[in-house]
Protein backbone atom coordinates (compact mmCIF):
# COMPACT_ATOMS: atom_id res chain seq x y z
CA UNK A 1 0.00 0.00 0.00
CA UNK A 2 1.55 3.62 -0.76
CA UNK A 3 2.32 5.23 2.49
CA UNK A 4 2.84 8.84 0.08
CA UNK A 5 2.60 9.47 -3.10
CA UNK A 6 4.10 13.09 -4.30
CA UNK A 7 2.18 14.08 -7.58
CA UNK A 8 3.92 16.77 -10.20
CA UNK A 9 5.75 18.72 -7.55
CA UNK A 10 7.28 22.01 -8.27
CA UNK A 11 9.55 24.43 -5.90
CA UNK A 12 10.32 27.55 -7.06
CA UNK A 13 12.38 29.73 -5.17
CA UNK A 14 12.14 33.39 -5.68
CA UNK A 15 15.95 34.82 -5.52
CA UNK A 16 17.12 38.09 -6.35
CA UNK A 17 15.03 38.69 -8.89
CA UNK A 18 15.00 35.48 -10.22
CA UNK A 19 13.03 32.29 -9.90
CA UNK A 20 14.75 29.18 -9.48
CA UNK A 21 13.54 26.38 -10.04
CA UNK A 22 14.98 24.22 -7.40
CA UNK A 23 12.18 20.98 -8.22
CA UNK A 24 10.26 20.41 -11.07
CA UNK A 25 7.20 18.10 -11.59
CA UNK A 26 8.22 15.19 -9.81
CA UNK A 27 6.25 12.54 -9.15
CA UNK A 28 6.93 9.87 -6.42
CA UNK A 29 4.82 6.59 -5.14
CA UNK A 30 6.74 5.51 -1.75
CA UNK A 31 5.09 2.36 -0.71
CA UNK A 32 4.71 1.25 2.99
CA UNK A 33 8.11 -0.42 4.30
CA UNK A 34 9.66 0.63 0.88
CA UNK A 35 13.48 2.49 2.02
CA UNK A 36 13.73 5.07 -0.92
CA UNK A 37 17.45 6.59 -1.40
CA UNK A 38 16.81 9.87 -3.64
CA UNK A 39 20.31 10.46 -4.86
CA UNK A 40 22.04 13.18 -7.08
CA UNK A 41 25.05 15.55 -7.05
CA UNK A 42 24.88 18.83 -4.82
CA UNK A 43 21.96 21.37 -5.69
CA UNK A 44 20.28 18.70 -7.44
CA UNK A 45 17.37 19.76 -5.30
CA UNK A 46 16.85 16.62 -2.99
CA UNK A 47 16.67 18.96 0.11
CA UNK A 48 13.92 21.30 -1.46
CA UNK A 49 11.86 18.07 -1.86
CA UNK A 50 11.90 16.98 1.18
CA UNK A 51 11.74 20.59 2.89
CA UNK A 52 8.51 20.41 0.77
CA UNK A 53 7.11 17.41 1.49
CA UNK A 54 7.50 18.17 5.03
CA UNK A 55 6.36 22.00 3.94
CA UNK A 56 9.12 23.18 5.89
CA UNK A 57 10.21 25.90 3.47
CA UNK A 58 10.27 29.28 4.24
CA UNK A 59 7.40 30.59 2.50
CA UNK A 60 8.30 33.98 1.66
CA UNK A 61 10.64 32.68 -0.81
CA UNK A 62 9.63 29.45 -2.05
CA UNK A 63 6.55 28.65 -3.80
CA UNK A 64 5.26 24.61 -3.76
CA UNK A 65 2.82 23.37 -6.28
CA UNK A 66 1.27 20.33 -6.63
CA UNK A 67 0.04 17.08 -4.06
CA UNK A 68 1.68 15.54 -1.21
CA UNK A 69 -0.83 12.74 0.12
CA UNK A 70 0.06 11.22 3.00
CA UNK A 71 -2.30 9.11 5.27
CA UNK A 72 -5.08 10.97 2.95
CA UNK A 73 -4.11 13.96 3.36
CA UNK A 74 -2.35 16.61 1.04
CA UNK A 75 0.11 17.76 3.13
CA UNK A 76 0.63 21.06 0.87
CA UNK A 77 -2.88 22.36 1.65
CA UNK A 78 -3.55 20.63 5.34
CA UNK A 79 -4.57 23.17 8.01
CA UNK A 80 -0.99 23.85 9.79
CA UNK A 81 -2.26 22.33 13.09
CA UNK A 82 -3.71 18.87 11.58
CA UNK A 83 0.09 19.36 9.89
CA UNK A 84 1.52 19.35 13.18
CA UNK A 85 -0.02 16.69 14.27
CA UNK A 86 1.37 14.39 12.00
CA UNK A 87 5.11 15.97 12.32
CA UNK A 88 6.93 14.16 14.70
CA UNK A 89 4.12 11.49 15.75
CA UNK A 90 3.50 10.36 11.57
CA UNK A 91 6.40 12.05 10.24
CA UNK A 92 10.39 12.43 11.31
CA UNK A 93 12.77 14.07 9.74
CA UNK A 94 16.88 13.97 10.09
CA UNK A 95 19.09 16.35 9.04
CA UNK A 96 22.97 16.23 8.78
CA UNK A 97 22.97 18.85 11.32
CA UNK A 98 20.06 18.04 13.55
CA UNK A 99 22.09 17.63 16.57
CA UNK A 100 23.35 21.35 16.18
CA UNK A 101 19.86 21.75 17.31
CA UNK A 102 20.63 20.69 20.91
CA UNK A 103 21.68 23.21 23.60
CA UNK A 104 25.39 22.58 24.77
CA UNK A 105 24.86 23.07 28.54
CA UNK A 106 21.86 20.48 28.64
CA UNK A 107 22.12 16.74 29.46
CA UNK A 108 21.02 14.81 26.40
CA UNK A 109 18.70 12.94 28.53
CA UNK A 110 16.83 16.06 29.45
CA UNK A 111 17.02 17.26 25.97
CA UNK A 112 15.10 13.79 24.96
CA UNK A 113 12.86 14.20 27.52
CA UNK A 114 11.69 18.18 26.75
CA UNK A 115 11.01 17.21 23.35
CA UNK A 116 9.27 14.06 24.62
CA UNK A 117 6.79 15.67 26.48
CA UNK A 118 5.92 18.29 23.91
CA UNK A 119 3.86 15.50 22.18
CA UNK A 120 2.81 13.24 25.17
CA UNK A 121 1.49 14.55 28.09
CA UNK A 122 0.71 13.03 31.29
CA UNK A 123 3.74 11.07 31.34
CA UNK A 124 5.06 10.05 34.94
CA UNK A 125 9.07 11.01 35.14
CA UNK A 126 9.94 7.41 35.34
CA UNK A 127 7.88 6.26 32.76
CA UNK A 128 9.58 8.75 30.62
CA UNK A 129 12.96 8.47 31.36
CA UNK A 130 12.68 4.85 30.90
CA UNK A 131 11.50 5.17 27.85
CA UNK A 132 14.25 7.44 26.79
CA UNK A 133 16.67 4.62 27.81
CA UNK A 134 14.93 2.32 25.40
CA UNK A 135 15.65 5.01 22.64
CA UNK A 136 18.86 4.81 23.28
CA UNK A 137 19.51 1.59 23.60
CA UNK A 138 17.90 0.83 20.16
CA UNK A 139 20.32 2.81 18.71
CA UNK A 140 22.71 0.92 20.39
CA UNK A 141 23.91 3.85 22.77
CA UNK A 142 24.47 3.18 26.38
CA UNK A 143 22.34 4.12 29.04
CA UNK A 144 25.50 6.36 29.96
CA UNK A 145 24.78 8.87 27.78
CA UNK A 146 21.52 9.57 29.10
CA UNK A 147 23.56 11.93 31.47
CA UNK A 148 26.21 13.39 29.05
CA UNK A 149 25.92 16.48 27.18
CA UNK A 150 26.63 17.08 23.75
CA UNK A 151 30.10 18.07 23.41
CA UNK A 152 30.79 14.74 24.73
CA UNK A 153 29.75 13.21 22.55
CA UNK A 154 31.35 11.57 18.86
CA UNK A 155 29.81 12.65 15.58
CA UNK A 156 28.38 9.10 15.28
CA UNK A 157 27.06 9.08 18.60
CA UNK A 158 25.48 12.34 17.88
CA UNK A 159 23.78 11.36 14.95
CA UNK A 160 22.25 8.30 17.19
CA UNK A 161 20.81 10.79 19.50
CA UNK A 162 19.05 12.63 16.07
CA UNK A 163 17.88 9.07 14.84
CA UNK A 164 16.50 8.17 18.32
CA UNK A 165 14.52 11.73 18.61
CA UNK A 166 13.25 11.10 15.32
CA UNK A 167 12.24 7.17 16.64
CA UNK A 168 10.45 8.80 19.89
CA UNK A 169 6.93 8.60 18.53
CA UNK A 170 6.94 5.77 16.29
CA UNK A 171 6.84 7.71 13.44
CA UNK A 172 5.47 6.10 9.85
CA UNK A 173 7.86 7.77 7.75
CA UNK A 174 10.96 8.40 8.30
CA UNK A 175 12.95 10.99 6.53
CA UNK A 176 16.86 10.96 6.22
CA UNK A 177 19.07 14.17 5.03
CA UNK A 178 22.74 13.25 4.40
CA UNK A 179 22.03 11.79 8.23
CA UNK A 180 25.22 9.74 7.80
CA UNK A 181 27.20 11.74 5.45
CA UNK A 182 29.50 13.22 8.06
CA UNK A 183 30.46 10.28 9.49
CA UNK A 184 33.38 8.09 9.01
CA UNK A 185 32.76 4.86 6.43
CA UNK A 186 32.71 2.31 9.58
CA UNK A 187 30.27 3.92 11.58
CA UNK A 188 28.31 4.89 8.62
CA UNK A 189 28.25 1.57 7.54
CA UNK A 190 27.22 0.64 11.19
CA UNK A 191 24.38 3.52 11.66
CA UNK A 192 22.79 2.52 8.15
CA UNK A 193 22.54 -1.69 9.36
CA UNK A 194 21.25 -0.66 12.36
CA UNK A 195 18.49 1.23 10.86
CA UNK A 196 17.60 -1.47 8.10
CA UNK A 197 17.32 -3.95 10.91
CA UNK A 198 15.23 -0.97 13.14
CA UNK A 199 12.39 -0.35 10.76
CA UNK A 200 12.04 -3.95 9.92
CA UNK A 201 11.14 -4.72 13.48
CA UNK A 202 8.88 -1.28 13.56
CA UNK A 203 7.81 -1.12 10.74
CA UNK A 204 9.38 2.07 9.33
CA UNK A 205 9.07 3.56 5.94
CA UNK A 206 12.33 5.74 4.75
CA UNK A 207 13.64 8.10 2.27
CA UNK A 208 17.03 8.87 2.40
CA UNK A 209 18.53 11.79 0.64
CA UNK A 210 22.18 11.44 -0.43
CA UNK A 211 24.61 11.67 -3.04
CA UNK A 212 26.38 8.94 -1.90
CA UNK A 213 25.36 5.86 -4.42
CA UNK A 214 26.55 3.42 -2.20
CA UNK A 215 24.59 4.23 0.69
CA UNK A 216 21.37 3.39 -1.79
CA UNK A 217 22.85 0.32 -2.67
CA UNK A 218 23.59 -0.89 0.80
CA UNK A 219 20.54 0.22 3.13
CA UNK A 220 17.85 1.04 0.40
CA UNK A 221 15.37 -1.07 -1.69
CA UNK A 222 13.90 1.52 -4.05
CA UNK A 223 15.97 4.63 -5.61
CA UNK A 224 15.08 8.17 -7.35
CA UNK A 225 17.91 9.80 -9.26
CA UNK A 226 17.66 13.37 -9.01
CA UNK A 227 19.18 16.27 -11.40
CA UNK A 228 18.65 19.74 -11.81
CA UNK A 229 15.27 19.06 -10.13
CA UNK A 230 14.39 16.27 -11.61
CA UNK A 231 13.64 12.89 -11.08
CA UNK A 232 15.80 11.16 -14.49
CA UNK A 233 15.26 7.44 -13.20
CA UNK A 234 13.63 5.50 -10.36
CA UNK A 235 13.20 2.12 -9.43
CA UNK A 236 14.06 -0.81 -7.39
CA UNK A 237 17.61 -0.98 -6.06
CA UNK A 238 18.47 -3.96 -7.70
CA UNK A 239 17.05 -3.13 -11.36
CA UNK A 240 18.44 0.47 -11.45
CA UNK A 241 22.10 -0.61 -10.33
CA UNK A 242 22.03 -3.92 -12.47
CA UNK A 243 20.42 -1.99 -15.26
CA UNK A 244 21.19 1.65 -15.45
CA UNK A 245 19.38 3.04 -18.37
CA UNK A 246 20.08 6.88 -17.94
CA UNK A 247 23.17 8.23 -19.05
CA UNK A 248 23.35 10.07 -15.74
CA UNK A 249 22.82 6.89 -13.96
CA UNK A 250 25.52 5.53 -15.52
CA UNK A 251 27.81 8.14 -14.67
CA UNK A 252 26.98 8.08 -11.20
CA UNK A 253 27.77 4.76 -10.96
CA UNK A 254 30.98 4.78 -12.40
CA UNK A 255 31.79 7.85 -10.01
CA UNK A 256 31.83 5.33 -7.17
CA UNK A 257 34.17 2.89 -6.06
CA UNK A 258 33.58 -0.53 -7.13
CA UNK A 259 31.64 -2.12 -4.44
CA UNK A 260 34.16 -5.44 -4.31
CA UNK A 261 37.34 -3.71 -3.61
CA UNK A 262 38.84 -3.65 -6.55
CA UNK A 263 40.68 -0.29 -7.21
CA UNK A 264 38.65 2.40 -9.94
CA UNK A 265 39.52 5.23 -11.08
CA UNK A 266 36.76 7.50 -9.80
CA UNK A 267 35.45 9.45 -12.69
CA UNK A 268 33.40 12.14 -12.14
CA UNK A 269 30.90 13.58 -14.99
CA UNK A 270 31.84 15.99 -17.03
CA UNK A 271 30.53 19.45 -16.58
CA UNK A 272 27.81 20.94 -13.81
CA UNK A 273 24.18 21.55 -13.21
CA UNK A 274 23.04 24.19 -15.49
CA UNK A 275 21.81 27.25 -13.98
CA UNK A 276 17.75 26.41 -12.65
CA UNK A 277 16.79 30.39 -13.26
CA UNK A 278 16.63 29.32 -17.12
CA UNK A 279 13.62 27.94 -18.54
CA UNK A 280 13.95 24.31 -20.00
CA UNK A 281 11.95 22.96 -22.44
CA UNK A 282 14.26 19.72 -23.30
CA UNK A 283 15.65 17.17 -21.05
CA UNK A 284 17.91 18.87 -18.26
CA UNK A 285 20.83 16.65 -18.55
CA UNK A 286 21.46 17.45 -22.33
CA UNK A 287 24.30 19.96 -22.37
CA UNK A 288 26.34 17.50 -20.27
CA UNK A 289 24.97 14.30 -21.88
CA UNK A 290 27.08 12.52 -24.52
CA UNK A 291 24.48 11.23 -25.94
CA UNK A 292 22.76 14.18 -26.31
CA UNK A 293 20.52 14.41 -29.51
CA UNK A 294 18.31 17.35 -31.16
CA UNK A 295 15.17 16.23 -30.24
CA UNK A 296 16.61 16.34 -26.11
CA UNK A 297 17.54 20.14 -26.53
CA UNK A 298 13.90 20.87 -27.44
CA UNK A 299 11.40 18.26 -25.97
CA UNK A 300 11.04 17.16 -22.81
CA UNK A 301 11.59 13.47 -22.15
CA UNK A 302 8.42 11.53 -20.76
CA UNK A 303 9.29 8.87 -18.45
CA UNK A 304 9.78 5.41 -20.03
CA UNK A 305 8.23 2.39 -17.90
CA UNK A 306 10.51 -0.51 -18.27
CA UNK A 307 9.55 -3.94 -16.18
CA UNK A 308 9.44 -3.64 -12.52
CA UNK A 309 8.15 0.12 -12.74
CA UNK A 310 11.74 1.21 -13.93
CA UNK A 311 11.16 4.31 -15.12
CA UNK A 312 13.47 6.71 -17.33
CA UNK A 313 13.31 10.14 -18.61
CA UNK A 314 15.40 9.63 -21.38
CA UNK A 315 14.88 9.86 -25.07
CA UNK A 316 17.35 7.07 -26.03
CA UNK A 317 15.49 4.79 -23.42
CA UNK A 318 12.11 5.09 -25.85
CA UNK A 319 13.84 5.24 -29.24
CA UNK A 320 15.59 2.73 -31.21
CA UNK A 321 19.10 3.12 -29.98
CA UNK A 322 17.70 1.61 -26.49
CA UNK A 323 18.54 -2.38 -26.40
CA UNK A 324 16.93 -4.32 -23.07
N1 LIG B 1 16.79 29.47 0.09
C1 LIG B 1 17.12 29.36 -1.21
N2 LIG B 1 17.00 30.41 -2.04
C2 LIG B 1 17.30 30.30 -3.35
N3 LIG B 1 17.75 29.19 -3.93
C3 LIG B 1 17.91 28.11 -3.16
C4 LIG B 1 17.61 28.14 -1.75
N4 LIG B 1 17.84 26.90 -1.24
C5 LIG B 1 18.30 26.16 -2.28
N5 LIG B 1 18.32 26.87 -3.42
C6 LIG B 1 18.73 26.38 -4.74
O1 LIG B 1 17.92 25.27 -5.09
C7 LIG B 1 18.66 24.25 -5.73
C8 LIG B 1 18.51 22.94 -5.00
O2 LIG B 1 19.12 23.02 -3.74
P1 LIG B 1 19.02 21.83 -2.67
O3 LIG B 1 19.66 22.29 -1.42
O4 LIG B 1 17.62 21.36 -2.57
O5 LIG B 1 19.91 20.71 -3.36
P2 LIG B 1 20.52 19.36 -2.75
O6 LIG B 1 20.36 18.33 -3.80
O7 LIG B 1 19.93 19.09 -1.42
O8 LIG B 1 22.06 19.72 -2.62
P3 LIG B 1 23.14 19.24 -1.50
O9 LIG B 1 23.49 17.84 -1.89
O10 LIG B 1 24.26 20.19 -1.70
O11 LIG B 1 22.49 19.33 -0.17
C9 LIG B 1 20.09 24.78 -5.81
O12 LIG B 1 20.28 25.35 -7.07
C10 LIG B 1 20.14 25.82 -4.74
O13 LIG B 1 21.07 26.82 -5.07
NI1 LIG C 1 20.72 18.87 0.45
Amino acid sequence: MAIMEVKNLSVIYHASGKRVAAVSDVSLTIEERDAIGIVGESGSGKSTLAMAILRLLPERIAQAQGEVSFEGADLLTLPAEKLNQLRWKQLAVVFQKSMNALSPVHKIGMQMTDVYRIKETGISKRETRSKMLQLLDMVNLPERVYDLYPHELSGGMMQRVAIALSLMHNPKLLILDEATTALDVVTQGQILEEMVALEQKLGITRMMITHDMSVVASSCNKVAVMYAGRILETGLVKDVLANPVHPYTKGLLKSIPSFTGEKRNIRGIPGSIPDLSVPNDGCIFAERCEHAMDSCLIEKPQDMVLPGNHRVACHLAGGAAYVS
